[in-house]
């Protein structure tokens, strides 16, 4: 589905008729297009989780709108807006009663009538998922005892057995390892690429969006809301500039793949580099 959103903004208001100063610095404005994915960029405060909610219309846009394939969101019968919506929030700890399996049924309610009892084919939905992020050993386990990385990845399971036509994710690899943000990361390239999912994904991690994303949105308080490709918005500069960090963007090619990432200044050390330079037997 294509997502835009012009002229948006938005501020918490105490009371319904209260005003307040918006809070991003200039309206927002991207268009998404079907199978692409944009990475949300910026730093603690800013506004991503919020600015989540305002595309989806959990929050109303105090300016500005939501269009979703060219229909404003409030147009849409929230019914059918969330069987093509799937959003995974933060991680947060919470109290399940349930089995990760349940749980992760519990994504095929749009296909499943309000009384009726899920079917076998659901189960093999919620298993499939499982499988494709990684723990279907935990299908029997209560939510209440599995670690918050491995209830990140029930709740994105979760959201996949919903065949969403977009997927909405706030921070989905932070309490993962990195063995499972990798899995995170590729299936959630994969959807994109292969199903056409339209992908928005708030991620504090530079190398991620390198690596995932088709458009990058940078926000900053006070600052102008910037949309463009990868090489145009994660640049050194602006990352100084929104980030109040120094950055060195690093780029290194081998066999016709390209790694890229940006390491803080202050993190470089003083080692002699021959010392780094090789890992693992080779220096044997
Ligand atoms: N319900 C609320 N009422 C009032 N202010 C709020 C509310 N939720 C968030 N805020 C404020 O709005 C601003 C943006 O918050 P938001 O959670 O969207 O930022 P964020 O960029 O997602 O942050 P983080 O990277 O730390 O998760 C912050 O200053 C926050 O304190």
């Amino acid at each position: 589905m294509k997502i835009e959103v012009h002229d948006g903004n938005f501020f918490y208001a105490k009371k319904k008729r209260d005003v307040a100063p918006f809070i991003y610095g200039t309206d927002i404005n991207f268009t998404l297009e079907p199978g692409h994915i944009m990475a949300i960029l910026g730093p603690n405060g800013a506004g991503k989780t919020t600015l989540l909610k305002c595309i989806t219309g959990l929050h109303d846009w105090k300016k500005g709108t939501t269009l979703v394939d060219g229909q404003p969101i409030n147009k849409w019968s929230q019914k059918e807006l969330w069987k093509h919506i799937g959003y995974v929030p933060q991680a947060h700890k919470m109290v399940f009663g349930f089995s990760i399996e349940e749980l992760v049924v519990m994504g095929r309610a749009p296909y499943i009538s309000s009384l009726a009892q899920p079917k076998k084919e659901d189960y093999e939905a919620a298993h499939k998922a499982l499988e494709e992020v990684g723990i279907l050993h935990l299908a029997k386990k209560s939510c209440n005892h599995v670690s918050g990385g491995e209830l990140q990845l029930a709740l994105i399971a979760r959201t996949l057995v919903s065949n969403p036509k977009v997927l909405i994710l706030d921070e989905p690899e932070s309490h993962l390892d990195i063995q499972k943000q990798v899995i995170i990361l590729q299936t959630l390239k994969r959807l994109a690429k292969e199903h056409n999912i339209s992908c928005i994904i708030n991620t504090h991690y530079p190398n991620h969006a390198f690596y995932l994303a088709d458009q990058v949105l940078m926000i900053a308080k006070e600052k102008k809301a910037v949309c463009g490709t990868v090489a145009e918005t994660m640049t050194e500069s602006r990352m100084r500039e929104y980030f109040n960090i120094e950055l060195r963007k690093i780029l290194y090619d081998q066999d016709d793949y390209v790694f890229e990432t940006m390491i803080p200044t202050e993190l470089a050390t003083q080692r002699e580099a021959v010392e780094c330079r090789f890992n693992d037997f080779d220096h044997v």
